[in-house]
């Protein structure tokens, strides 16, 4: 990988440009979605202009051409993942619907009385509800594992959960509201031990960190093409092709079918079982261009930036006095979550606001999470590879001002 640069990197994303209320955008709001490189752009403005039509079946030209790129963004995401056959790459929504396909699909065809979900207390929304669903539905348990004080796993609780009532086990590789790097390999490698299948929510690790699947040997992944440089309304359900085959359908319409009577419908092959209806076309499209950018970058330089980064805030957010950081250890990824004595978070997110700073302030879609650390919400700062310390510093001060404001 060529040496990194941070302010040449800048240039390709557009947005940054950007002023927000008298001051240039710095944009820490980067785990609910990141910003877009100007090659994604240019996929979706160049579809639109030049090949936009249907895919699969058709037969002239701007119909051929949309499918082969189409496709071409299967066979991307299978080298990143380093999935076995791209059979194994199933495009949906997003992580959500990602988690929800295998909830419904292969939960209800697996799950019965009695039988128990482990998942994590640092889960999503996403990678809990389905399971609560679909375990109310079956007579099914919802086992957690509890978060110690440093936002970690507790994993001496987790081997105890784990039992021949275990099914499956889902957790997110790295937790959206505080930025802890889960140990992935070693939960899988228990939860085989005990023939449960495990889920991997990759939503904040895909772009950040290396993601092998075979290597982690995860029966499922799923992640959004917009935390890691593509649009929105795109997502990825890796499953290893075996499962996805014994797996019934998710949705009915067309694509996803071979023959279609009355009387008996007949199923399309992988991967195209799980893709019922005009899929996302445009979206799945431009999410090449944004693994090939990731690539270019290289995951190195990523993981270095961003460790700066968080270095940085971390030691500079300490220098406040009454702030304090949730899940504060060192394995994380460029995520800040933190609380400041006296202070509400909305409040501060509007103040940073106000400077042109972007943070996300709430319970992160992390309700239980909030609980167990007995608060309403954090301030969380998110960073990217195209961040700066400069940017850092800026929400510093920002904040210093805020908390004498607001005490
Ligand atoms: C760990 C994790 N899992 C699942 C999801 C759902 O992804 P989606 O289906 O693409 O929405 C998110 C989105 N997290 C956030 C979305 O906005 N702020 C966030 O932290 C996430 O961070």
């Amino acid at each position: 990988n060529k040496a990194f640069d941070v302010h040449s990197v800048r240039k390709d994303f557009p947005i940054l440009n950007r002023e927000v209320k008298g001051h240039r955008l710095i944009y820490f709001d980067n785990a609910a979605t990141s910003q877009k490189p100007q090659s994604v752009i240019d996929a979706l403005v160049h579809y639109y202009t030049q090949y936009n039509a249907n895919v699969h079946r058709g037969i002239h030209s701007l119909a051929e051409e949309a499918t082969a790129a189409f496709e071409a963004t299967r066979d991307a995401v299978k080298h990143f993942i380093n999935a076995a056959a791209r059979e194994e790459i199933i495009y949906t929504r997003g992580t959500t619907e990602s988690i929800n396909l295998v909830a419904y699909s292969w939960g209800r065809q697996h799950l019965a009385q009695g039988d128990e979900v482990i998942v994590s207390g640092m889960e999503h929304h996403s990678d809990i509800v389905p399971w609560q669903i679909v375990c109310e539905e079956k007579g099914a348990q919802l086992k957690v594992i509890p978060v110690n004080e440093q936002g970690e796993l507790e994993l001496e609780e987790y081997r105890k959960l784990l039992s021949s009532r275990t099914k499956l086990v889902a957790v997110n590789h790295v937790s959206n509201a505080l930025g802890t790097v889960n140990p992935i390999q070693e939960i899988i490698q228990l939860a085989h031990a005990q023939g449960a299948l495990v889920l991997i929510d990759g939503a904040q690790s895909a772009m950040h960190l290396d993601v092998d699947v075979q290597a982690l040997d995860c029966d499922f992944l799923a992640f959004s093409a917009h935390k890691m440089l593509g649009p929105t309304g795109m997502g990825i359900l890796y499953g290893k092709k075996h499962l996805l085959e014994s797996m019934p359908v998710f949705m009915g319409g067309g694509e996803m079918i071979k023959e279609v009577t009355f009387e008996k419908t007949t199923y399309n092959e992988l991967p195209y079982k799980f893709e019922a209806g005009t899929p996302n076309i445009a979206d799945a499209i431009a999410f090449k261009p944004a693994i090939e950018y990731i690539n270019t970058i290289g995951k190195e330089n990523i993981r270095k930036q961003e460790d700066l980064l968080l270095q940085h805030a971390t030691q500079r957010l300490k220098e406040i006095e009454g702030l304090r950081i949730i899940g504060d250890n060192d394995h994380k990824v460029s995520v800040v979550s933190f609380v400041i004595d006296g202070v509400h978070p909305q409040d501060v997110g509007i103040l940073l606001d106000n400077k042109g700073i972007a943070v996300r302030t709430g319970h992160h879609c992390v309700e239980p999470l909030m609980q167990r650390f007995c608060i309403p919400g954090t301030i969380r700062a998110s960073f990217a590879f195209y961040n700066t310390v400069e940017e850092i510093d800026l929400m510093v001060e920002a904040l210093q001002k805020a908390v004498k404001i607001l005490r």
